[in-house]
């Protein structure tokens, strides 16, 4: 069945039985007819489904790249065969965009309170209602679990997040640089005087945190273009982001010279480990006590990647190893087939393979599952079965991240999160499980006997939670709780950052987004639960005041895509500019100078896989299911590791010497 979402802007999604999608899946067990390979005119305007063009200012008039960097010099490009580390130069004629420092980019316009920064307001005047119940009434915790998808597939998804943005000025996982509410959960003096602070107060009916005596959340504002001087007086406050916009693996590699340079090992291409038991572990982080501050002793493993968050949770420290020792084993079968190869071009070489694998199995893999694989074709997001290269590359498309994106639709997925973790021994029976809460910025637990593959075997065969409006209470009654019984609320969070960034409406963005516009609380009937507008209405004083956090979350997921229309608009609108403003994407083959060969690109295709990567970089991992983002089923049983396509990196030998 075609589901098409109204005109000028459609969605369309194959209604498929979902128990059948994963096999349109490339990667391992695809079956696809070959196409000849695409040439996209590179100034056509982004023919996207949802129509936003946001065609850039046309160069020389006025765009200046020194306040787009919020102050910081302008990059000077050399054209190179590589990625910059900043991201810079990747879009040649502004070589600003995708790079940290700058602004995430925005659908509709901002919603602040005065216009400007001021907290945004309902349209009476009166307070938005408080975050923390809008989460206990609508967010409650019902675990619920994904009948296909495994939690592989949620970890996965903040694996992507963290290669794309991250809010400045916020630890995201270690004590906030501001108290604004102390660790006993008690306004602190900063909380009316920081022009920062903006701490969830817990309502007096919290059947949690009331008793307990809790006054507030600490919650402290994201850094802005306002904050560092580079707005004029009234124009809003833009949030800045501080990692590079395009899927470049910025949080292996980093996404600065500063960051990038401690974690490399000058040697064979490799980037930086320590051998502990035979095993190989990243760098220790030389300030423990303040990254890992739930470690009980310096001494214990914390670890230093290319992002701040590395060691926020197990399961998302465990593919960050994951992805390095991939880069090392490429580096290493690269030195092997190279011996005159340097350390710089081997290390390059294993980043841009390394980057093109993840790409593949960003676009291919994992997105067709929650973006749904006919709405990838349609809008372009995907060329399944393509033979040859895809030069849709389109320099006017600008990859900077949506806000709309990291601070509402992609959070959605901590709906997927589930609070206890199994470990799964290689014969896939269950040897013990882990609370969350208990090893939030402790990744002691992965070197604690098997535990690190233990975990990884886990991500495979554990469920992954529904997306729906049910979120468990490790993340909203104990995150990052530390010594004390309760912790914060990561839905009462994304609602507050939400506001903070001043996001347009849901009404206002699903206008954007060319939906059916709601003209009462009754009118959104037509896209969730009559249950749900009723709890709206008991908590808003006018369905325009809805925040797009909330209701995007709550509207009925569009058959064969795990988010409603409103988010799969904004989500569909993002992994398209990532793909097509990208000028190193992997299946860009316009410039001869960046692309891969033919035949390189064709290994990558056919050999790049989450099991394959799975398998290559875990020890004690022999079996694995092909595909990795799925349960094991009768149709996706465990296999050898032997037995999976592998990129074969014998393409890469550079017999002649023209490589170098
Ligand atoms: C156990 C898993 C996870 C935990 C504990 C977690 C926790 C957090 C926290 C604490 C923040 C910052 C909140 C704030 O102060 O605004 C955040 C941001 C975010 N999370 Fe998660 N998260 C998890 C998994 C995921 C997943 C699976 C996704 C998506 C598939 C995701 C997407 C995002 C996004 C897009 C942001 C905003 C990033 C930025 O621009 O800074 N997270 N998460």
């Amino acid at each position: 069945v075609h589901i098409t979402v109204r005109n000028p802007r459609q969605i369309f999604i194959q209604h498929s039985n979902p128990a059948q999608t994963p096999l349109r899946i490339s990667g391992a067990g695809a079956r696809f007819v070959k196409v000849a390979s695409v040439n996209q005119p590179a100034d056509r305007l982004p023919v996207f489904g949802y129509g936003f063009s946001n065609p850039p200012p046309p160069l020389g008039s006025g765009e200046d790249p020194a306040t787009q960097t919020c102050g910081l010099s302008p990059p000077f490009c050399t054209k190179s065969k590589y990625r910059s580390i900043d991201g810079s130069c990747n879009n040649l004629l502004r070589p600003v965009w995708g790079m940290p420092q700058t602004p995430y980019g925005r659908l509709v316009p901002y919603n602040y309170g005065d216009g400007v920064s001021a907290w945004p307001i309902s349209r009476s005047g009166n307070p938005l209602p408080n975050p923390r119940d809008i989460s206990l009434r609508l967010f409650p915790d019902r675990q619920l679990i994904d009948p296909i998808w495994n939690l592989n597939a949620q970890q996965w998804g903040q694996i992507i997040t963290h290669d794309m943005s991250l809010t400045a000025g916020i630890a995201q996982s270690h004590a906030d640089r501001i108290t604004c509410c102390d660790n006993n959960g008690l306004l602190a003096l900063d909380a009316t005087t920081n022009p920062f602070c903006a701490p969830i107060l817990v309502p007096p009916n919290d059947p949690v945190h009331s008793p307990q005596g809790t006054q507030c959340m600490n919650f402290v504002r994201t850094t802005s273009t306002r904050d560092r001087g580079c707005t004029p007086p009234n124009a809003p406050a833009e949030p800045l982001t501080t990692v590079t916009a395009y899927m470049d693996l910025s949080l292996v590699y980093g996404s600065s010279a500063g960051q990038a340079n401690p974690i490399r090992a000058g040697a064979g291409g490799r980037l930086l480990t320590i051998l502990r038991k035979g095993q190989e572990w990243p760098p220790q982080d030389p300030n423990v006590t303040l990254t890992c501050e739930s470690a009980k002793s310096p001494n214990e493993p914390c670890y230093l990647a290319g992002d701040i968050r590395v060691n926020q949770n197990p399961q998302l420290t465990v593919l960050q190893i994951i992805l390095l020792r991939e880069h090392n084993r490429i580096a290493d079968t690269l030195s092997r087939l190279n011996p005159h190869w340097d350390d710089e071009t081997l290390f390059q070489e294993a980043r841009r393979i390394h980057i093109a694998e993840i790409q593949h199995i960003n676009y291919y893999e994992y997105l067709p599952i929650f973006l749904g694989f006919e709405n990838m074709v349609k809008n372009k997001l995907i060329y399944p079965g393509a033979h040859g290269y895809v030069n849709d590359y389109n320099p006017n498309v600008d990859p900077t991240i949506l806000d709309e994106h990291a601070t509402a639709a992609f959070r959605h997925f901590h709906t997927l999160i589930r609070g206890y973790l199994k470990l799964i021994s290689e014969r896939r029976e269950l040897v013990g499980a882990v609370r969350m809460s208990d090893w939030f910025n402790r990744p002691l637990l992965l070197e604690i006997n098997d535990s690190f593959n233990n975990l990884a075997r886990g991500l495979t065969v554990q469920e992954q939670g529904f997306s729906d409006q049910f979120w468990d209470t490790e993340i909203t009654q104990f995150m990052f709780k530390r010594n004390n019984t309760f912790g914060g609320d990561l839905r009462a969070t994304d609602i507050q950052r939400g506001r903070d960034h001043g996001l347009g409406t849901y009404a206002v963005t699903r206008a954007a987004c060319g939906l059916p516009v709601p003209k009462s609380f009754r009118d959104m009937q037509d896209f969730m639960s009559t249950e749900n507008v009723k709890i709206l209405r008991g908590l808003y004083e006018s369905f325009e005041d809805v925040d797009l956090v909330v209701g995007g979350s709550l509207e009925r997921n569009v058959p064969g895509a795990q988010a409603g229309p409103t988010f799969l608009c904004i989500l569909t609108e993002q992994f398209y500019r990532t793909r097509v403003g990208d000028r190193y994407f992997f299946e860009n083959g316009a410039d001869r100078d960046t692309a891969f060969t033919p035949s390189q690109l064709e290994t990558i295709r056919s050999g790049a896989s989450m099991a394959r990567l799975l398998c290559d970089n875990a020890d004690g991992i022999n079996l694995m299911q092909p595909r990795a983002f799925q349960q094991i089923s009768p149709g996706n049983q465990v296999v050898s590791c032997d037995d999976l396509p592998a990129v074969d990196l014998s393409l890469w030998q550079d017999a002649s010497g023209l490589f170098k």
